[in-house]
């Protein structure tokens, strides 16, 4: 499968320098033709163009869930931008304090000595190393548990734009096929307040900071303008990387996407498949915004870092698929539902659906920006202050407000799992509260992100366990029959193949691959 869509990708490019020289070999380019016809045949899907997505892929024959469309390794890899460290080698989170170890070459923070991305292409290389090293005072030397958050995100920002420069050299192909990428530099550059920010944090800190001044502005820019509209967010078990691919770039966006993907933890490796069945010809479509956020939100977000502006269906629609995720309780009449009029303007107004009240976007957005802050200051672990929340905003935020999902989908996920919370130890009322979270939170996300995602796959088996426990309690209380206890195993049954089947899709040695062993090993017990 990697060669098959290699081959699809390289066949792309192939195909633009013929369009250049099409009198050249007559001949060799029929041939070249009828081998690539053989070829998009094979495949499930092939590159078109049109004036809105760009480049994008189609599928060429209907495709059924879960078919592997695209697996392949990183044209190339770094640290994700966030202000946490990391690990050069393998992107786990390290810390900046003097017992961390660090490279005993440029002394930037790495897991230990024995990390298996030290030299590694995918990981810390010697050529980085001496880089670094030759500049300890302005890179590592910064590094200490007294660097702020920003800082840390700016100096880990420039390590994969360094390594792509590095690539120039050490691989012109590669670094072709990523220049190939789109980058909206031009687009870019009007945004005076963008373009400032990546010419002083990165393009003036490499060539005079750093001293790499062989590195021309334009390049630089170019690089990070690919590295925003193309990059793609992994990491498992704890891992926070980003990269590049070959091919896999090359999907267009929608909010309620028709594959999903996840990443091998050791190769970073993508694997990208349908996640639901796909019509002939339909394009084939990824979510480069998060699920669990509402449309002002994510279509900004595809503004400010895609350039573009959503115009799906999810995006068109008030009540985004019936999910009504972005609805608010009217703050006047306190009976009716606040929702966008004009879902695709994002300075327009929203209107209650009972009464006169209407507010602006912008308005709206900075009291759900204060909202979203208070979530963002509750620990993950912390159930009483997670509930907490959600008995504070249940007067603000409709029930399926995506901040309240947030909420819920950290408490099914914790509820039955921290001391204090195991399943043993929790109350009847608390273990049904974990399965009405769940359940809540599957309605949302069948109507969202439907089919065989990783979501779904991992809520499923969050809901079982307390499906099984209440109605093995029920029985024994004798609160149900025998029959409806059986209903409800049918019930449990369901939901464990379902996970199974999802969470066995990813790569071994995830965390969510062990999930879905867990749900196999249940059903083998049960005899299923
Ligand atoms: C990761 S690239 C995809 C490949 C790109 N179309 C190309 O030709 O290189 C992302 C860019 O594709 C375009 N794009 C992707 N999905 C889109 C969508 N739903 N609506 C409009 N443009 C889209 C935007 O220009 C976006 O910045």
């Amino acid at each position: 499968m990697p060669g098959r869509k290699k081959n699809n990708h390289h066949h792309k490019n192939k195909k633009h320098q013929k369009s250049h020289h099409k009198e050249r070999n007559p001949e060799k380019e029929q041939e070249e033709d009828e081998q690539e016809q053989d070829q998009e045949q094979e495949s499930p899907f092939r590159i078109e163009h049109s004036d809105i997505y760009g480049r994008y892929l189609v599928a060429s024959r209907q495709l059924e869930a879960g078919e592997l469309l695209i697996t392949e390794e990183p044209l190339a890899i770094g640290p994700c931008v966030s202000g946490d460290p990391v690990c050069l080698g393998c992107y786990q989170p390290v810390s900046l304090d003097s017992t961390q170890y660090r490279c005993p070459g440029c002394q930037w923070p790495l897991c230990r000595d024995s990390c298996p991305g030290i030299h590694q292409p995918h990981g810390h290389t010697s050529e980085e190393c001496q880089l670094y090293g030759e500049r300890r005072a302005v890179a590592a030397g910064l590094l200490t548990d007294r660097t702020g958050p920003a800082e840390v995100r700016d100096l880990y920002e420039l390590v994969m734009i360094v390594r792509i420069l590095l690539l120039r050299q050490r691989d012109p192909e590669q670094f072709a096929a990523i220049e190939r990428m789109e980058s909206h530099t031009e687009e870019r550059r009007k945004n005076q307040v963008l373009w400032q920010h990546y010419e002083q944090k990165v393009v003036q800190r490499l060539r005079e900071v750093w001293q790499l001044e062989d590195l021309q502005p334009e390049q630089i820019h170019q690089v990070c303008g690919i590295l925003d509209v193309n990059c793609f967010e992994i990491g498992q078990n704890g891992a926070k990387a980003r990269t590049l691919y070959p091919s896999a770039f090359l999907l267009a966006h929608d909010c309620s996407p028709n594959t999903a993907h996840t990443d091998h933890p050791e190769s970073y490796a993508i694997i990208l498949r349908t996640s639901r069945r796909v019509r002939e010809r339909e394009a084939l479509t990824l979510s480069y915004a998060y699920t669990l956020q509402g449309t002002l939100k994510r279509r900004s977000f595809m503004h400010e870092g895609k350039l573009f502006w959503c115009v799906c269906q999810r995006c068109s629609d008030p009540r985004e698929l019936g999910s009504d995720c972005s609805a608010l309780v009217c703050p006047v009449c306190r009976q009716g539902s606040l929702r966008a009029q004009e879902p695709l303007n994002q300075e327009g107004s929203w209107g209650c659906d009972k009464c006169d009240h209407k507010m602006l976007a912008k308005d709206l957005e900075s009291r759900l920006d204060r909202i979203n802050n208070d979530l963002e200051a509750i620990d993950v672990h912390d159930i009483p202050g997670l509930e907490n929340f959600l008995v504070r905003y249940r007067e603000v935020l409709r029930p399926n407000h995506y901040l309240l999902l947030s909420a819920k989908y950290s408490l099914c996920q914790i509820y039955g799992r921290i001391e204090g919370y195991l399943l043993p130890q929790m109350s009847p009322e608390d273990i049904a509260r974990k399965e009405r979270y769940c359940r809540e939170f599957l309605e949302i996300i069948d109507l969202l992100e439907p089919g065989l995602t990783r979501l779904r796959g991992l809520i499923m088996y969050e809901l079982h366990a307390p499906v099984m426990v209440l109605a093995q309690m029920a029985l024994q209380t004798g609160k149900i029959s025998r029959q409806e206890f059986q209903r409800r195993l049918k019930e449990v049954v369901r939901l464990l193949q379902n996970s199974r089947d999802i969470l066995c899709l990813e790569p071994e040695g995830s965390n969510e691959h062990e999930m879905g062993k867990a749900a196999a090993d249940a059903l083998s017990k049960m005899g299923c």
